[in-house]
């Protein structure tokens, strides 16, 4: 039996009922095997709360069919939800950069990705993310080839990533960006958001501010999992 875990967030949705009617009926039927059994082994981890939440990710498996990505690039892994369920949806001779510091974490994701037969996709690279994308640029025969971003990191350096990011996604790509909604706090005043989630309360403030005024983009802000902001470059 699948269990409701700190990774999903009913406070976006304000009713912790709406949320699992809308996993049981609709997430968790049509989950891969394997990334059921990547979310449970992820469970008991200290930081299991931060996985993708798994209706935002049935959101951008979606999203990756139907843009025919092939080509693909992840800031932050942590144990790999995100990175199986990109894997699983792309061809098999699509290609992932998948940057994150934490090997640790993805070793925990590993045989999962192995057992699902979507390694060979994968370009795991362990590291901050900036120094990579900038390494990327550094070739300009990089710039517009990417079909697709996720962005799951620091949230103080979403910005950084967007303004790298938009540069390598070609025009009609996404960039998607999670946890724009930082469990709900961009909506209650400051004095009432506990000290730990202040900082990037602000950071992710600032960086919607910010992405809501990018005439390079189309963006749509959908509240699913802690908010995802998918952004479809135009120019
Ligand atoms: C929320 S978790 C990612 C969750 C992942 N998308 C999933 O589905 O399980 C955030 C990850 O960002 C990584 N991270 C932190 N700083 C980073 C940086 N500067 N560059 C890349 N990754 C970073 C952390 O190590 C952590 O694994
Ligand atoms: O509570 C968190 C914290 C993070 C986080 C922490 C440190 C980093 O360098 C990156 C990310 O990410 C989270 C997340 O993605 C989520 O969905 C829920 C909670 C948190």
């Amino acid at each position: 039996m699948d269990k409701i875990s700190a990774s999903t967030n009913p406070v976006i949705l304000q009713s912790e009922g709406l949320l699992k009617y809308i996993l049981e009926t609709s997430v968790y039927p049509r989950e891969a095997e394997t990334l059921k059994e990547l979310r449970n082994a992820t469970a008991n981890h200290p930081l299991g709360f931060m996985g993708t939440s798994p209706d935002a990710g049935q959101l951008m498996a979606l999203l990756l069919k139907l843009l025919n990505a092939k080509k693909t690039i992840e800031v932050g892994v942590f144990t790999g939800y995100s990175l199986l369920l990109t894997a699983l949806s792309i061809p098999y001779n699509g290609k992932i950069t998948a940057v994150d510091p934490d090997r640790k974490a993805y070793e925990i994701g590993l045989p999962f990705i192995k057992k699902a037969g979507v390694l060979h996709k994968i370009d795991y690279i362990e590291s901050p993310a900036l120094p990579v994308l900038d390494k990327l640029l550094d070739d300009p025969a990089n710039e517009g080839t990417f079909d697709f971003a996720f962005v799951d990191a620091d949230k103080n350096n979403y910005w950084n990533y967007h303004e790298r990011l938009i540069k390598l996604v070609k025009i009609s790509g996404i960039v998607a960006y999670d946890n724009t909604l930082w469990g709900g706090t961009v909506a209650l005043p400051e004095m009432v958001v506990s000290e730990t989630k202040r900082e990037w309360r602000r950071c992710t403030l600032d960086f919607n501010e910010a992405i809501s005024k990018d005439p390079r983009m189309e963006l749509a802000f959908v509240s699913i999992g802690d908010g995802l902001t998918i952004c479809r470059r135009i120019c």
